[in-house]
């Protein structure tokens, strides 16, 4: 690994798997699949501080569990390449990947710039719902780093409000990228990653995964984002995971919650008329795509608005 300043725009200086001199910090999360140091990495002119996510790469399979871990270390190998070669201002900057082992045992480390602030989904479950304009200034952040990677055909896969990493100053960086997979090469995922994202994933991925998906998939879990931002509640928010994968339609909105008039058209969420077709439409090729919904007047902010607190 070369980790290099994020933002280095000298993509081949990156190496996959090469061996990394690195501290190990304080833990500072925990994923379905691994744990996330904070990191020194040393390179020969500098040091610099990294995120380090490290999962267990079990040898044996002995149960439900290990076959899922193995099929995510699989995955992350996959993509691996792919990863590292991103470069955008509102996408997490992966340095590189290697195994090492802990304790015996076998793990992939999987090294990332480090961003200082916290999930959205986390600033969410503490601060309640955001105001409109908060949510706007996120929304567009999150759809420029999604108009980067589908410029170049990689679907997401995994958009919902904690794999939102957020800088103190409020800018927005999309992660855990893992599952992440070019448009022409769809894997099925593995199933305790479908479980934990259902209420986020667009219909034709939870019913039609054989006959494959395109990156409208995202715009789908986008405007679910949208919703959990504006209401403070998950896609779906009444419903067991199981119900879910038999609706064909979108997340109704909590009727303690009113949208404004550009809100709702902007979703397309209360339209049945099938007249727009922007976020939320459940057939994918109608639905808009991410350079079509940057430049929607819904998302315009109030001249010289900055971002303050989550509510301003
Ligand atoms: N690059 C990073 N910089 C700073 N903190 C990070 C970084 N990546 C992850 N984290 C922290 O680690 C936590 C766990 O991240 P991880 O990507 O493993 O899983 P997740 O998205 O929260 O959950 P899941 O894997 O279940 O989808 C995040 O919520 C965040 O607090």
């Amino acid at each position: 690994m070369s980790p290099g300043p994020a933002g280095n725009t000298d993509t081949r200086a990156r190496r996959v798997n090469a061996a990394v001199k690195w501290i190990r910090g304080e833990l500072i999360g925990r994923g379905t699949y691994g744990r996330v140091y904070l990191a020194l990495s040393m390179t020969t002119c500098k040091s610099q501080l990294v995120a380090v996510k490290q999962v267990d790469s079990p040898q044996v399979i002995r149960d439900e569990s290990d076959q899922c871990q193995a099929t995510f270390v699989h995955s992350v190998e996959r993509v691996s390449k792919l990863l590292v070669d991103l470069n955008h201002r509102h996408v997490v900057q992966y340095l590189g990947f290697e195994e090492s082992f802990v304790d015996y045992s076998r793990v992939m480390n999987i090294f990332m710039e480090y961003v200082s602030g916290s999930a959205l989904g986390y600033c969410l479950r503490e601060k309640g719902r955001f105001s409109e304009d908060v949510s706007k200034f996120f929304m567009l952040q999150i759809i420029r780093g999604l108009r980067y990677l589908h410029s170049r055909r990689i679907i997401y896969r995994n958009l919902k409000a904690d794999s939102v990493l957020l800088e103190r100053d409020g800018s927005c960086k999309l992660s855990d990228l893992e599952f992440s997979t070019k448009e022409d090469k769809i894997h099925k995922l593995p199933f305790t990653s479908v479980q934990r994202i259902l209420p986020w994933m667009a219909p034709e991925v939870i019913c039609h995964q054989k006959e494959g998906y395109s990156v409208k998939a995202d715009i789908w879990s986008l405007g679910c984002v949208l919703l959990e931002m504006l209401t403070g509640k998950r896609p779906w928010y009444d419903d067991e995971l199981i119900m879910i994968t038999i609706k064909n339609k979108r997340p109704p909105i909590p009727p303690d919650v009113t949208l404004s008039d550009l809100a709702m058209h902007f979703q397309d969420l209360f339209r049945s008329d099938d007249t727009i077709h922007l976020i939320s439409c459940s057939d994918p090729d109608e639905r808009a795509s991410a350079s079509h919904l940057r430049r929607h007047p819904y998302l315009e902010l109030p001249d010289g608005w900055r971002f303050q607190d989550f509510n301003g």
